[in-house]
């Protein structure tokens, strides 16, 4: 059985693409949205705003990166020893873990595994063909989660390098908000395309200096996804980065996992002496420190050095 924790735009998503082959719960702690969402539901999908006991042996985590360390421990007795997927994209404040690393650290001896890649939760909704990528460190665990979470239409890819994974998925949403800022600001395609290119060159610098497999970067999880969020209106981090450089106002209601991930990274790879220079320049910006201007220049006048 499987349950999915979370009723926002991915977790219903998921419910309903998983619910088309096989029995889902899907629990959301405010139902409101999920009965204003015109996605409608599988007879397979059964709808609770009671957590209770979590009946099912794999639990797929839908919520914003930033809110899963407190939702386990808050949940902690009712998840340990499932199979936990997190099914959310960012690195944590405050430990500057990824989601697996967050369910490892709380629920300790607890199987974590985490899916992830270019998908939008509109796309899986309507069942067009999508392919993600499900890593887990045990790969007997992660061929069961494979096949039990795929259907006809969603084609999970397996990996063991979950580091990859979580930081393929968490960087690319930040480098978005770049891409944003650039097409916002008037700043051209051949911009967006320097950025990604250099983005996608610290995303790989980054994940290699915490283990994770450069290969695995240059899969749907890394490259696959950002080149999906880099240049489709239809992602948050993306239209949040196009207010900013066109001088709108952002939508503070929308989930845009970049923002609090750019921190976290920034930080991180200042300590350890990793050079992100977008990833810093995305956190300074959103935080208000610099403006476009300096930006753009700060960026623009680095050494001139080896690609
Ligand atoms: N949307 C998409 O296309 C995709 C999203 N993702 C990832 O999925 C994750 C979730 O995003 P998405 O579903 O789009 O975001 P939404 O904003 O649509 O939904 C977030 C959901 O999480 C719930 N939530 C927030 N905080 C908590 C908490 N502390 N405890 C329990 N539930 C909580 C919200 O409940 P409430 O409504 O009550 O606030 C809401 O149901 C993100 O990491 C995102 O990057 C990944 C791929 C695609
Ligand atoms: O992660 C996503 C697509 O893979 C969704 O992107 P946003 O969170 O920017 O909307």
């Amino acid at each position: 059985m499987i349950a999915v924790l979370g009723a926002g735009a991915f977790g219903t998503s998921l419910a309903v693409a998983i619910g088309r082959e096989r029995p889902v719960t899907l629990w959301g702690r405010n139902l409101k949205h999920r009965s204003q969402s015109a996605v409608s539901l599988p007879e397979n999908v059964t709808v609770s705003a009671e957590i209770g006991d979590v009946g099912a042996d794999t639990v797929l985590l839908a919520m914003p990166a930033q809110a899963l360390r407190g939702f386990l421990q808050d949940n902690a007795p009712r998840l340990a020893g499932r199979k936990l997927v997190a099914c959310c994209k960012g690195v944590d404040l405050r430990l500057g873990l990824g989601p697996v690393g967050v369910i490892r650290s709380v629920l300790p001896g607890t199987t974590g595994a985490i899916l992830t890649g270019p998908s939008f939760a509109a796309d899986i909704a309507r069942g067009l063909p999508t392919a993600l990528t499900l890593a887990c460190a045990d790969d007997a665990e992660g061929l069961r989660l494979q096949h039990d979470l795929s259907t006809a239409v969603l084609r999970l890819y397996r990996t063991t390098d979950v580091v990859g994974a979580e930081l393929g998925g968490a960087l690319k949403n930040v480098i978005a908000i770049a891409a944003g800022i650039v097409i916002g600001a008037g700043l051209g395609d051949s911009a967006r395309a320097a950025l990604m290119t250099r983005g996608f060159a610290e995303m790989v610098r980054f994940a290699e200096s915490r283990g994770a497999r450069g290969e695995t970067l240059t899969g749907l999880s890394g490259f696959g996804d950002l080149v999906l969020t880099c240049t489709s209106p239809q992602s948050r981090n993306f239209r949040h980065g196009l207010a900013l450089g066109s001088g709108q106002p952002v939508d503070e209601s929308a989930t845009v996992e970049g923002v609090a991930t750019a921190r976290a990274v920034t930080d991180l790879a200042e300590r350890v002496g990793i050079a992100m220079p977008v990833t810093a320049m995305v956190a300074a910006l959103t935080e208000g420190h610099v403006t476009l201007a300096e930006a753009v220049r700060t960026l623009m006048s680095r050494p001139l050095k080896q690609e």
